[in-house]
């Protein structure tokens, strides 16, 4: 039996619960906030804090963890956290996840591309904002094998529907298992092809402007063309998610200029910009943007 304070190991395989403890035992690791990006945390870099070296390393530990944006002095030197593996475990260690939902998990755990799957604590995220929305009529682009929106579906009221959209059939067979056996297959309308062509058909049917809620979470360089179509699809005062917006923190790091990070920190600076929605960037994982529209 887990002890209760290693709760959270529950959500990591064994290969991801044996990383974990290594990172653990690094004391300067900050662990990027992410179930699914845990390998990749190893990579991350340290946040740079201000640390007196002659404290104890309990003290060091607290004070890594507590930054200050002194950007010019423009926040007031506001402190925040970084979140390192304990916290991050601690955290998952206080995450509601339905048990059909760690089952999916666990199934997802052994497949290929395991790490897109949102982590835990972004899927009751998800599911609460929809709950707060009450939210009938729902979208999700990049389904996999269905973590992220069997959350959402297992939220929705009874006459609730989620289009699903998956270019992939391999995934989606696993995603509709996982609808049958949490007894939601009536609420998802999976959508089997490329996004793009799934939604704008559905603009095509008259559907404009009656979804309350959309979740983006496919292609990085496509995410323009999705957030303009969703826009549409969305009504006022609905939301749409955008996941990964923080890039494993690359897009705050002038010296990556891939392409998919270039994508990422436009539609970032566009978003900021737009006055059709009001905007929050969310620390949750890799980063989730939330958009409501105006
Ligand atoms: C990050 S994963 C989605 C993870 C999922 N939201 C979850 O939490 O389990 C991205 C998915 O988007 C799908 N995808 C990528 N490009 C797509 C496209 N153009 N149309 C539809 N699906 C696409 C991929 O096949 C992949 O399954």
């Amino acid at each position: 039996m887990m002890s209760s304070s290693n709760m959270g190991l529950r959500f990591l395989s064994y290969p991801q619960r044996n990383l974990l403890m290594k990172l653990s035992s690094m004391p300067s690791v900050a662990a990027i906030a992410s179930f699914g990006t845990i390998k990749r945390a190893m990579a991350c870099r340290r946040v740079r804090c201000h640390l007196n070296l002659d404290d104890s390393s309990s003290k060091k530990r607290q004070l890594e963890r507590v930054c200050s944006a002194n950007s010019n002095g423009k926040f007031s030197n506001k402190e925040f956290i970084s979140v390192d593996s304990r916290l991050y475990e601690y955290i998952l260690s206080n995450v509601r996840e339905p048990e059909i939902l760690g089952q999916l998990r666990e199934e997802t755990a052994s497949l290929r591309g395991s790490k897109m799957q949102v982590s835990p604590d972004q899927a009751q995220l998800l599911a609460m904002l929809v709950q707060i929305l009450g939210a009938k009529r729902c979208i999700e682009v990049g389904v996999y094998t269905g973590y992220s929106s069997l959350a959402v579906a297992l939220v929705l009221p009874e006459s609730g529907r989620l289009v699903a959209c998956e270019r992939d059939a391999i995934y989606l067979d696993v995603a509709r298992k996982y609808y049958e056996l949490a007894g939601v297959s009536h609420k998802v309308d999976v959508r089997h092809g490329l996004a793009a062509d799934t939604l704008k058909s559905l603009i095509a049917n008259g559907e404009a402007g009656s979804y309350d809620f959309a979740f983006i979470d496919a292609e990085k360089r496509m995410n323009e063309e999705y957030f303009e179509l969703l826009l549409q699809l969305v009504r006022v005062g609905g939301i749409i998610v955008i996941d990964n917006v923080l890039w494993y923190g690359k897009v705050a790091d002038p010296t990556v200029n891939d392409k998919q990070t270039d994508s990422i920190r436009r539609l970032n600076k566009k978003i900021m910009e737009d006055d059709r929605v009001g905007i929050s960037i969310v620390p949750i994982g890799d980063g989730m943007t939330i958009c409501q529209k105006r």
